[in-house]
């Protein structure tokens, strides 16, 4: 029978009876301290389990966005994680007001202070730095997200930064700070590039689009809408894309445009309907430029003329798709339509704090293309002559991921309404791509002291 903590047996005098006694009752101290340091175990056992429990559930709240952006390679804190308001506050604590401020503040008389989104990518650095030299205020904003490599984004960073530009590293879908930024400057407009590239990745990443290209958008242009004072006027990246399936050419803006094939072509389109909304019932000024397949120094690792150059130079095989044709559009010419966008909006007509529009605002939408459609097979052939090396060349079936066969840019809209002129042929423009690559990737040391140290071993 198992000892009873109460009731231990009566006294006996006998030392029989003591001694039993005695071991009886070690026995039973045993037995009671067994059990209580049991018990205490269990109990301790039990509240580490839930502390354990907690503090893993706190972490994985804490590494939620994290965790969700490495598995999407792209994506931001989505806007509505509880975690949001915390990760917000910390990066506007990190803010620093007057380095904002002074990056933001025009030197010239008049001059725009504009927010520059996407600022540390290929077309933001390069219309951030020109709008900067001409003496426009430019505060830039970038997620440095890593789908292409982002330590050519910090290069960008670096560069923008000996030129007076800085940039806010957070996404465009944190409203909180998107607010605080528009507390802090008054900017007259917003050039907005920030958004997820590529047309083929949107069948291995589709969400990354919807994250950046329309809930991101849609984040910017509320706080535009009702927070900022005064409302800026918006110029946005759309894309030669959203012409998707349309076969009559060249492109105009009069065109359908409700075909799209791809995914990103579909966000891009839908942004073109979304800023019709903010504009119809907010009165921001909304300019949408449809970008045709921009190239240049500082470009982007994911396009074709840029990893053709890497591919050649390294003896590896490209894949080229039979039958098509782009009309490449070189990156001055593109940040010359920026500006002549930037500069040609009116300003919105709503009042800030989200109400009504107080008359109708600019609702534009423009063709930045080249007007000069060149097959790809050719623009391997320019870049084999500028390496003096020639490509491993596959010609492959154009693979249905989205791509298009050709593209063709009629501009005359541009040009009537601000001027823009494409001035670069492929040839001029790839010349000054190879150039910057050869100089960014530091190619040229490399061969030098190459051929020093052949010279030095041929003299010794
Ligand atoms: O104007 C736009 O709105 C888009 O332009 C750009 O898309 P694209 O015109 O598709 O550029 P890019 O990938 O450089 O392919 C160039 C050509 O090479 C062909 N191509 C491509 C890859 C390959 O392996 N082989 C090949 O032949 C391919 O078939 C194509 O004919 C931007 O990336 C996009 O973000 C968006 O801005």
């Amino acid at each position: 029978m198992a000892p009873s903590f109460t009731s231990p047996s009566p006294p006996d005098n006998s030392k029989a009876a003591l001694k039993q006694l005695s071991s009886y009752n070690s026995h039973l101290l045993r037995r009671v301290s067994s059990h209580k340091l049991l018990s205490i175990s269990s109990t301790l056992l039990f509240r580490t389990a839930i502390l354990l429990t907690m503090t893993l559930v706190l972490l994985f709240t804490l590494h939620y966005p994290s965790l969700l952006s490495h598995s999407l390679s792209l994506s931001s804190p989505h806007p509505t994680n509880p975690h949001r308001s915390l990760l917000s506050s910390n990066r506007l604590q990190s803010l620093n007001p007057l380095e904002i401020r002074r990056s933001a503040t025009p030197t010239r008389t008049n001059g725009l202070s504009i927010l520059v989104t996407g600022a540390a990518g290929f077309v933001g650095t390069h219309c951030s730095l020109a709008l900067k030299a001409r003496g426009d205020g430019v505060l830039g904003l970038d997620n440095f997200n890593s789908y292409y490599d982002p330590s050519l984004k910090h290069a960008r960073q670096k560069l923008l930064h000996k030129n007076g530009v800085v940039i806010v590293e957070a996404d465009i879908n944190d409203s909180q700070l998107l607010i605080k930024l528009f507390q802090l400057v008054h900017f007259t407009h917003v050039l907005h590039l920030a958004a997820q590239a590529g047309v083929r990745y949107a069948m291995k990443s589709p969400q990354s689009y919807i994250q950046s290209n329309v809930a991101g958008f849609v984040s910017l242009l509320e706080v535009a809408a009702k927070n900022a004072d005064p409302q800026p006027a918006i110029v946005w990246a759309s894309s030669s894309s959203v012409y998707g399936l349309n076969k009559v050419s060249p492109f105009s803006e009069s065109h359908r445009t409700d075909q799209p094939a791809s995914l990103y072509a579909a966000t891009k389109k839908a942004g073109e309907e979304i800023a019709h909304v903010y504009n119809h019932i907010y009165g921001l000024s909304l300019t949408g430029l449809r970008f045709f397949t921009v190239y240049g120094p500082w470009g982007r690792p994911d396009m074709a003329y840029f990893s053709f150059v890497h591919d050649i130079i390294e003896g590896k095989p490209i894949n080229i798709f039979s039958n098509a044709k782009r009309d490449f559009t070189y990156i001055d010419d593109v940040v010359m339509g920026c500006i002549g966008a930037l500069d040609s909006a009116k300003p919105s007509t709503g009042l800030p704090g989200g109400s009504k529009k107080t008359g109708p605002a600019d609702l534009r939408v423009y063709n930045l293309g080249n007007t000069s459609p060149v097959p790809v097979t050719k623009m391997v052939s320019i870049i084999e002559s500028l390496l003096g090396k020639k490509a491993k060349k596959n010609v492959v079936e154009m693979p249905s991921n989205g791509d298009v066969p050709f593209t063709h840019a009629n501009v005359s809209l541009a040009k009537r309404d601000f001027g823009y002129q494409p001035s670069t042929d492929l040839g001029t423009g790839l010349k000054q791509f190879v150039k910057w690559y050869v100089d960014y990737y530091k190619l040229e040391v490399i061969s030098k002291k190459k051929e020093k140290a052949q010279e030095k071993v041929a003299s010794s």
